[in-house]
């Protein structure tokens, strides 16, 4: 992609990732949302309702550090959980979150957690660099109320190490990374790895 304070790129960067992922299943229909934050700090959000495979520069407007709309419309009911990330991490630029089958049906067969250990998919997340660790993906119970459902997020982020992503149950799942590229490549790996976690639970 261009420079990252460019507008234009990070709307197309986002409209080719939704195809993609809609391609692969992972946002049907109107599910999931997506952002960049620019290098002035403003975020590239997804409006809300839109068919993220079909995206164009319509369907983005742009918010403020503390997500207040910088643009008139109606931003992703989710944005907060974008917002808090981009505030806890300065140094993340992209948020995904998808809908994946995988994630839904995983999501709802654990418990409070799911871990990943000893893969050697691991090694695609960020700061790892062998297959023998354990990673501890937090789920966190669905809630039609984003601010409490972002507040119990918080909590358990302030308290863990970072996790490369958290699923929400039989919804979701959110990932980010230091720029779109390594979020996609996040958002693939954990896509493989939910796999490999349900088939070797079947
Ligand atoms: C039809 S999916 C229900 C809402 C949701 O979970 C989602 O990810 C999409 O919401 P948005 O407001 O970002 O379109
Ligand atoms: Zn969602």
């Amino acid at each position: 992609m261009r420079a990252m304070n460019d507008l234009d790129a990070a709307r197309d960067t986002l409209a080719a990732l939704g195809r993609g992922f809609h391609a692969h299943g992972w946002v049907p229909a109107t599910a999931g949302n997506f952002s960049i934050r620019l290098d002035n700090g403003q975020i590239v959000m997804t409006r809300s309702g839109r068919h993220k495979g079909r995206l164009t520069a319509e369907g983005f407007m742009r918010l403020d550090g503390l997500g207040q709309p910088l643009d008139e419309g109606t931003p992703s009911a989710e944005a907060g959980l974008h917002v808090a990330l981009y505030r806890r991490w300065p140094e993340i630029r992209c948020v995904l979150h998808t809908h994946s089958p995988r994630a839904t049906v995983l999501s709802r067969r654990r418990g409070k957690h799911v871990t990943l250990a000893d893969y050697e998919l691991l090694k695609a997340f960020d700061g790892i660099d062998t297959h023998e660790m354990e990673i501890e993906l937090p789920v966190f119970d669905n809630d039609q109320d984003i601010a409490a459902l972002g507040a119990r997020v918080n909590t358990w982020l302030d308290r863990h190490p970072a996790p490369p992503g958290y699923l929400i149950r039989g919804h979701g799942l959110y990932t980010w990374g230091r720029n779109p590229e390594a979020t996609e490549r996040h958002v693939e790996a954990l896509e493989f790895l939910f796999e490999c976690e349900l088939l070797a639970s079947r």
